[in-house]
């Protein structure tokens, strides 16, 4: 059994999960809600009344809204907010570490403009507080609403360094959540990150009843274009084919459950970006990213062509059905490039 203070950052959908994950594998466990009303629903009536609201959390889970009150001794930091908002949470819990603790994010995305992952928004952020050496990423196929109810799950623990990879693993394992390490962090973040986008055009193909052969066609050609991004910067094509790839490429693409895939289902049947985004309480990483990955394809001339269609449907507002002919009619080309 673990037995490490965590403080987890964020509680959303994954933050709860993870957090009775935490607290069954051994640790101490609280929470920093940003809404006053979740930590008061956390800590009096043992639920989270915003998000898996139908989960009972044990007692021993403490909430706060105060993010001071809940760094004091920490052994682990665990970011569960949406990537955008990892940069300014982090800047402002920084002046309350001392320096010595992990940093884990599960937080799926790539930063508009700097084109920055999340573990490298943290290591930029925590220069000269915490060493490279103590951050890393959790990631793989591991949707909220079944790890909550403790359904079998594998993820990935990837750091700068083997020590923390293996901390990180070693908190979070239970008979029924295996985490594996793998050393290549940029890989596995790239991987769990442009699935979202993949995700939403999973989407798009089940919501406009394109059909089966599409989806695997999307799946598989999606997986290409996470794997040329990824090698351009520096990851091993490998990792595409574990769990932070393909795994979880799988799960966003298939599941009922994603919130990507969600977006792209609900575009497929006729409805708009916006209107779409304001009836959820949840985040679809996959429409930032979509943003962020096709920016840096373009300035780095990189082949991303499902990523670009993502793009032209969410922010130039070009119907599926164009997208879907353009990529059908692209020059003819070799399926894998020696
Ligand atoms: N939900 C899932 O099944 C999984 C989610 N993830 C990733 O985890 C991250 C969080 O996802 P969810 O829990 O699903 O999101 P969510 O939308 O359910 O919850 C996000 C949480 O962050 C808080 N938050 C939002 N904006 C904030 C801000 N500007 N500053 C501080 N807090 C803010 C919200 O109040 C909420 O508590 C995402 O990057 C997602 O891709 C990763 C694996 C599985
Ligand atoms: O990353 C996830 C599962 O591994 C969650 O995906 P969604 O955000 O699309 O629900």
């Amino acid at each position: 059994m673990s037995n490490k203070n965590v403080t987890i950052i964020g509680a959303g959908s994954f933050g709860t999960a993870l957090a009775m994950v935490l607290d069954q594998a051994g640790n101490n466990v609280q929470i920093w809600a940003r809404e006053p009303e979740v930590a008061q629903g956390i800590n009096e009536n043992h639920i989270n009344p915003s998000y898996l609201s139908d989960i009972k959390i044990p007692e021993t889970i403490k909430a706060y809204n105060n993010l001071e009150q809940c760094l004091q001794s920490q052994d682990i930091i665990l970011f569960a907010t949406p990537s955008h908002a990892l940069r300014d949470v982090a800047n402002k819990l920084k002046p309350c570490l001392d320096g010595h603790e992990i940093l884990v994010t599960v937080a799926k995305g790539i930063e508009n403009d700097t084109f920055k992952t999340m573990s490298q928004v943290l290591v930029e952020v925590m220069e000269g507080t915490t060493y490279e050496d103590n951050i890393g990423v959790l990631y793989g196929p591991s949707h909220a609403e079944e790890v909550g109810l403790f359904k079998p799950t594998t993820v990935v623990s990837a750091a700068y360094s083997t020590r923390t990879a293996r901390i990180i693993q070693e908190t979070f394992l239970t008979p029924m959540f295996r985490v594996y390490i793998n050393n290549d962090v940029i890989g596995v973040e790239i991987g769990g990150s442009v699935k979202n986008i993949m995700a939403i055009a999973a989407g798009i193909v089940d919501g406009a009843e394109l059909g089966d052969n599409a989806k695997a066609a999307l799946i598989t050609r999606g997986l290409h274009e996470m794997k040329r991004m990824g090698v351009m910067l520096g990851a091993h094509s490998d990792t595409f084919s574990g769990l932070t790839g393909m795994g979880d490429l799988i799960v966003t693409c298939t599941s009922s459950h994603s919130r990507n895939r969600s977006v792209g289902y609900r575009i497929g049947k006729g409805e708009k970006l916006d209107d779409i985004i304001k009836s959820m309480n949840m985040v679809a990483e996959g429409i930032k990213t979509a943003k962020s990955v096709r920016d840096w394809s373009v300035k780095n001339k990189v082949e991303m062509p499902i990523t670009h269609a993502v793009y032209r449907v969410l922010f130039e507002d070009v119907d599926p059905s164009d997208v879907l002919y353009e990529l059908m009619t692209r020059d003819p080309k070799d399926e894998i490039v020696m």
